[in-house]
């Protein structure tokens, strides 16, 4: 179905702004970048896939078994995102907060045309369709050099949905929630937007991947819909019969001075209320990959670990288990989403207060992107440190937000927002 080549790539970095650049002519593109960060079980330095033969957009009824019959029919590689609002097709909750994005709760395309970079070396696979535009493309993008078109960029007014004083009030309020033992933790959330504005987001995208270089960098569109994201979390992912989830909680600041930098990280690894809230998410996480898993083969791999990104210090843990062959990559996503280090625990209660209390509707923002080949194997992201656009609505919105749990204080937890929300500051007002 498809026809695969090898290439060789002598400087890998200028060949990912090329390829970026080059795709911007289609309607359909996800590029996945993991910026050559050290991790265990990364697959590749950067994958491209552009122009949907076939595809899938759909609300959340039923959204997981549409999915389902789109995977197995297709059983070829498939590019898309899960929107948070898909909760509403696996329990009884709704979703009527605010939308100014407008993004379809699901969507899922077969590319034409895919590239997959790892270190000099890089694979073309293109549908038989339209292989014979492969060794054309190729010299393209060696040589592609973007067109200094001047878009007409303006003057971008960024907005809070929640004003300081109401942050405070609706974080206290979710405090009351956890005293009177509704929940034990939930992650509170909220927007920054800007109205009439046009932003070139391939260059928007790259400033902001530049300044956090994470792991799970997208750069997606669809049509008139972009995602530009930074994100350093992982959801879950899929390697034959293994399953890999590595959430994050616990966030601190970086430092320029080497010692106070060493000082955040270790306040990082040793404050009891960032562990307790690392520590909730995982048997949370442990609960939701026992609902596929083999017997007795979730295991917690690491607990706490603290990394560093260029923005922040993140503790992040990772829980691995075992699925028998019969079970279905669809399965799992359903069992398992949304992730619990954006909703908290006990999920559904957690789900159903953040409804409650939020005011922007989350959409693609706490979503997941990702793929799944051809086998059914898989890797998804958590769509956070993220810029999204209607470039038709000329809307552009990012969220940020933090767990709420017994020990927080709610300043702090504002303060958290804010050094999360910076490097979207930064890009949007430069
Ligand atoms: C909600 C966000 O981040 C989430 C909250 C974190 C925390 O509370 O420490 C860390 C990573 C994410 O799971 C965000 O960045 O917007």
């Amino acid at each position: 179905m498809r026809t695969s080549v090898l290439k060789h790539i002598s400087n890998p970095n200028e060949f990912k702004r090329q390829l970026l650049d080059w795709a911007q002519q289609f309607r359909e593109i996800i590029y996945l970048d993991s910026n050559n960060y050290p991790q265990k079980y990364s697959s590749y330095d950067a994958v491209l896939a552009v122009d949907a033969f076939t595809s899938i957009k759909t609300d959340y009824h039923n959204a997981f078994e549409d999915l389902k019959q789109y995977q197995q029919q297709t059983k070829d590689w498939l590019f898309g995102h899960l929107s948070y609002d898909l909760k509403n097709d696996i329990e009884k909750l709704e979703s009527s907060n605010f939308d100014g994005l407008h993004f379809p709760d699901l969507f899922f395309f077969q590319p034409k045309k895919l590239f997959f970079l790892k270190g000099n070396q890089l694979e073309i696979s293109y549908l038989m369709m339209c292989d014979d535009e492969l060794e054309e493309d190729f010299e393209n993008i060696k040589q592609y050099r973007k067109l200094k078109v001047k878009i007409q960029k303006s003057k971008v007014n960024i907005e809070q949905r929640i004003s300081k004083e109401k942050y405070i009030e609706k974080i206290n309020t979710m405090l009351s929630h956890i005293y009177r033992g509704d929940i034990y933790e939930a992650n509170f959330c909220m927007e920054f937007y800007a109205e009439n504005v046009i932003i070139d987001s391939n260059q928007t995208f790259e400033k902001l991947n530049a300044i956090s270089e994470p792991p799970f960098a997208v750069f997606f569109k669809n049509n008139q819909h972009f995602l530009l994201s930074a994100s350093p979390e992982r959801y879950i992912k899929k390697e034959d019969s293994k399953i890999i989830s590595q959430p994050i909680k616990g966030t601190s600041k970086r430092f320029e001075e080497n010692n106070l930098d060493e000082q955040s990280k270790t306040e990082l690894e040793q404050n009891p209320k960032e562990r307790s809230e690392n520590i909730m998410i995982v048997d949370l996480v442990r609960n939701d990959l026992s609902h596929t898993a083999t017997k007795s083969s979730v295991k917690v791999e690491e607990l706490c670990g603290i990394y560093t990104f260029k923005q922040v210090h993140q503790m992040i843990s990772t829980i691995i288990s075992e699925i028998d062959n019969t079970t279905s990559p669809v399965e799992i996503l359903k069992t398992t989403f949304p992730m619990g280090s954006m909703t908290g625990a006990p999920k559904i209660s957690a789900m159903q207060i953040i409804e409650e209390l939020e005011e922007t509707k989350r959409g693609l923002y706490s979503g997941a992107i990702g793929y799944f080949t051809p086998i059914g194997d898989f890797d998804f992201n958590v769509v956070i440190r993220s810029i999204l656009y209607n470039a038709q609505e000329k809307y552009i919105s990012f969220s940020v937000g933090s767990a709420i749990t017994a020990l927080s204080e709610p300043e702090k937890e504002y303060e958290e927002c804010l050094l999360k929300a910076r490097a979207m500051h930064e890009v949007l007002l430069s």
